[in-house]
C-alpha cells in the first residue's frame, strides 16, 4: 500500500540552522498518527512542506503518491489545521460557507454540530472572537472539510480542558466513522496518547522514533527499589534514566520485560512502573542517559 505521505532524506535550512535533517518517514494510509516533539522540534516545519506552503532544502516529499508542490489534485484531497490560522474579514458562517466550497467532502450536517458544541457564535466576525473560539473555528473546518488527509498542528491554541476533550471526542468519533489518515502534531502527549495508532517523534529537526503506539506503550519501565537491587536487575540493559535518592535508586530501561525479570523483580521487591508516551519523549528528547543523584 502506498504510504499517504512518503519523505525521503527531507531537509529544510534557514542559514545555518537546520529545522529539518534528513527525514525520511512514511505516514500510513488510515491511521491517526501523532507528530510528536518538543517547541522548535521541527513539527510545524515538516507539515508545511507537506502542504507546499514552503519547500524543502533536499531530499522529497510525496503526498498520495505525487509532489505535492503547485499540484492541485494532492491539495484538494487535504486539509491543514494550524495553530496560528488567519482568516479573511468574514463572519463565522461566511468562513464556514467559503470552507464548504473549497473542500470537497464537506459535512455541513457536522459543521453545525461542532459549532453548537463549541457555542460558536454564526454571527460575529472572526477578528472578534476569542483565541480559544478561534481554533474552534478552526478545529470545525478542519474536521468538517473531512478530508482524506487531515494534518493538525497543535491546533488547541487558547482551548481550554473541556473543549480540548470536546476536540478529542468529536475527532475520534468522527474519525471511526469515517476512516482516513490523520497526522495530528502536538507536545501535549498525555493527552492524546490513547488516540494514537503510530508516532513520530521529532527531536531538534531529526526523527527519534517511528513505531506503532503499542509497541512504545510498555516499552520502556522505571525500576524502583534498594539500589544494590536495582543496580543488579538494570545490569545490562539499555538505560535511559538514573537517579539515586540515598540508599534507593529509580532507574528508566527502554526494554520491554519479559514475564521472567517481571517475577524477578517482584522477588526482590523492586516496583516496576511503565513509561507514559510523554515521559518517553522526554527521556528520548534528554539525551541516551541522564544520571541525576542527590543524598
Ligand atoms: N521562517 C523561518 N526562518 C528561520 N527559522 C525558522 C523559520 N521557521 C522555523 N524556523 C526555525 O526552525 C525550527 C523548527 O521550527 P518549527 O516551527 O517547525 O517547530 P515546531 O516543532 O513546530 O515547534 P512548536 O511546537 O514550538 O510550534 C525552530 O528553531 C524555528 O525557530
Amino acid at each position: 500500500m502506498t504510504p499517504t505521505i512518503s519523505t525521503t532524506g527531507l531537509t529544510r535550512r534557514y542559514g545555518d540552522h537546520l529545522a529539518l535533517g534528513d527525514v525520511s518517514v512514511d505516514i500510513e494510509e488510515g491511521k491517526i498518527t501523532g507528530l510528536l516533539g518538543r517547541n522548535g522540534a521541527g513539527k510545524s516545519t515538516f507539515l508545511r512542506i507537506v502542504t507546499a506552503q514552503e519547500f524543502a532544502s533536499a531530499g522529497s516529499v510525496r503526498v498520495f503518491g505525487e509532489s505535492p508542490v503547485e499540484n492541485e489534485r494532492v491539495l484538494k484531497r487535504l486539509v491543514l489545521v494550524r495553530e496560528d490560522q488567519q482568516f479573511p474579514d468574514f463572519k463565522v458562517r461566511h468562513a464556514l460557507s467559503a470552507a464548504s466550497w473549497f473542500y470537497p467532502n464537506w459535512d455541513s450536517e457536522l459543521a453545525d454540530t461542532l459549532l453548537r458544541d463549541f457555542d460558536l457564535p454564526t454571527k460575529r466576525p472572526v477578528k472578534k472572537l476569542s483565541r480559544g473560539m478561534r481554533s474552534a473555528l478552526s478545529i470545525t473546518i478542519g474536521l468538517a472539510a473531512r478530508a482524506e488527509l487531515t494534518l493538525l498542528d497543535e491546533p488547541y491554541a487558547g482551548l481550554d480542558a473541556v473543549a480540548r476533550q470536546l476536540f478529542y471526542d468529536r475527532l475520534l468519533d468522527d474519525y471511526s466513522a469515517h476512516p482516513r489518515t490523520i497526522l495530528l502534531s502536538t507536545h501535549l502527549i498525555d493527552e492524546v496518547a490513547d488516540l494514537l495508532e503510530h508516532v513520530v517523534m521529532i527531536d531538534k529537526g531529526r526523527v527519534v522514533l517511528d513505531a506503532a503506539a503499542d509497541e512504545l506503550r510498555g516499552s520502556a519501565v522505571t525500576v524502583t527499589g534498594p539500589a544494590l537491587a536495582v543496580d543488579d536487575f538494570v545490569s545490562g540493559r539499555r538505560v535511559l534514566h538514573r537517579r539515586k535518592i540515598g540508599s534507593r535508586a529509580s532507574v528508566t530501561v527502554a526494554d520491554a520485560l519479559d514475564p521472567a525479570a517481571t517475577a524477578k523483580a517482584k522477588a526482590l521487591h523492586l516496583k516496576l512502573e511503565p513509561l507514559s508516551l510523554q515521559q518517553l519523549m522526554v527521556h528520548t528528547s534528554n539525551g541516551q542517559t541522564a544520571e541525576e543523584a542527590s543524598a
